[in-house]
């Protein structure tokens, strides 16, 4: 099994609580995702001068892209006490059940992987979301009878990351989705510069760009690779961080200028020298870099394809030609990439980024 990576892991109690210390309170505060931010900024003023609670919000997209953040936002900017939960935590209907007949009136009901609900809590949560109300099953059998109870208005935040997943009549039930993006490196930078002035760290301007290059678009990897280079700093006894001390710092911990780790780049390697660029099925390429095809399919690809290093295709997986670059090597004339228009260049397109294509039924 690979080591936890820098890009990949979990955060430790202690980084969670720094993670925590960084996080923007107040929509203004809050860096990138513009058109969310909008439309979010007028869903709450609505409700403020209506007086209303908010309308229940859906928040869907990749991990670490700030879910969590915005629907503490969203408590601060009502002025609402804030419940946190998720979709595992609620296995039986009895668990929401609970929750929500403890809620106080105006609460914020966070439910972070709301599609991973089971199905008699999702559909009680219909009910709840629609009429402010539940029916609570008392008994069983044929004696089993329901008790309406009255919750007060609440306003739910689901979170996902993957919205396809979430049944329709659930999706319906949110007054308003957002869809965060993958960050911008000038965005990153941003939330970079805030985070260093937190941590009352100095960086330059070409260090900020050096971290935020390598933080795969995540501002949750972009504050973890720079508490590393706080770390390095600290140790090395530099005072200012500009960009060879942070490139210095991330190439010691295996996170590259592009923001490949360690199995990024092993698969990259294996991929391009091993199979001279494919196309190899997803189980060959797994053993040739000593991992479980699933740790291959769920940790390294998905990045390795939206940056266009990687394509799938019905055939397997193929390497680019900017792959072949990013590791120094030329791109043999026999690599399925190397003629544009071949039959790969078209059907990796069909796999490529964006596509939700199930990966594993290439191989
Ligand atoms: N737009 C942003 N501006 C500044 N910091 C941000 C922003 N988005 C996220 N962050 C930072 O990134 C960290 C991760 O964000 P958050 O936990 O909200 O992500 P998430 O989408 O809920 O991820 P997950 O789904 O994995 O829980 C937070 O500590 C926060 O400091």
């Amino acid at each position: 099994m690979a080591e936890p990576s820098l890009v990949a892991s979990q955060e430790e109690p202690e980084e969670r609580a720094v993670e925590a210390a960084l996080r923007p309170k107040f929509l203004d505060e809050f860096v990138g995702q513009a058109r969310v931010r909008r439309q979010l900024s007028l869903v709450l003023e609505a409700s403020r001068l209506r007086g209303r609670t908010a309308d229940h919000v859906l928040l869907s997209g990749p991990p670490g892209l700030g879910k969590t953040t915005l629907a503490m936002i969203i408590a601060g900017e009502m002025n609402a006490p804030l419940r946190i939960s998720s979709g595992p935590a609620i296995q039986h209907a009895g668990d929401l059940a609970a929750i929500l007949s403890s809620l106080s009136e105006g609460e914020v009901l966070f439910l972070d992987e709301i599609h991973r609900m089971s199905r008699p809590a999702e559909e009680m949560l219909y009910m709840a979301m629609e009429d402010f109300r539940v029916d609570i099953v008392v008994g069983k059998g044929a004696g089993a009878t329901a008790i309406p109870l009255d919750l007060p208005p609440f306003t739910l935040v689901g979170a996902t990351t993957r919205a396809g997943l979430l049944p329709g009549p659930l999706r319906d039930r949110f007054g308003f989705t957002g869809h965060l993006e993958f960050y911008s490196v000038e965005e990153l930078e941003l939330v970079l510069r805030r985070s260093a002035a937190l941590l009352d760290l100095r960086v330059t301007s070409a260090g900020f760009t050096e971290v935020a290059g390598r933080s795969r678009g995540t501002p949750r990897i972009a504050n973890r690779l720079l508490r590393r280079v706080r770390d390095w700093a600290l140790v090395h006894g530099t005072e200012q961080i500009d960009a060879r001390a942070a490139g210095a710092a991330l190439d010691m911990y295996e996170v590259d200028a592009r923001g490949l780790d360690r199995l990024d780049r092993s698969v990259l390697i294996a991929l391009t020298t091993k199979f001279g660029g494919g196309p190899v099925g997803l189980s060959t390429l797994a053993i040739a870099v000593g991992e479980e095809p699933e740790t291959v399919e769920t940790v390294a690809e998905p990045y390795l394809v939206r940056e266009g290093l990687m394509g799938r295709t019905p055939r397997g997986r193929i390497a680019t030609p900017l792959a072949f670059s990013h590791l120094g090597l030329a791109v043999p004339p026999d690599a399925p990439f190397a003629a544009a228009g071949s039959e790969f260049a078209e059907s990796a397109t069909l796999f490529g980024p964006g596509s939700d294509e199930d990966a594993g039924s290439l191989d």
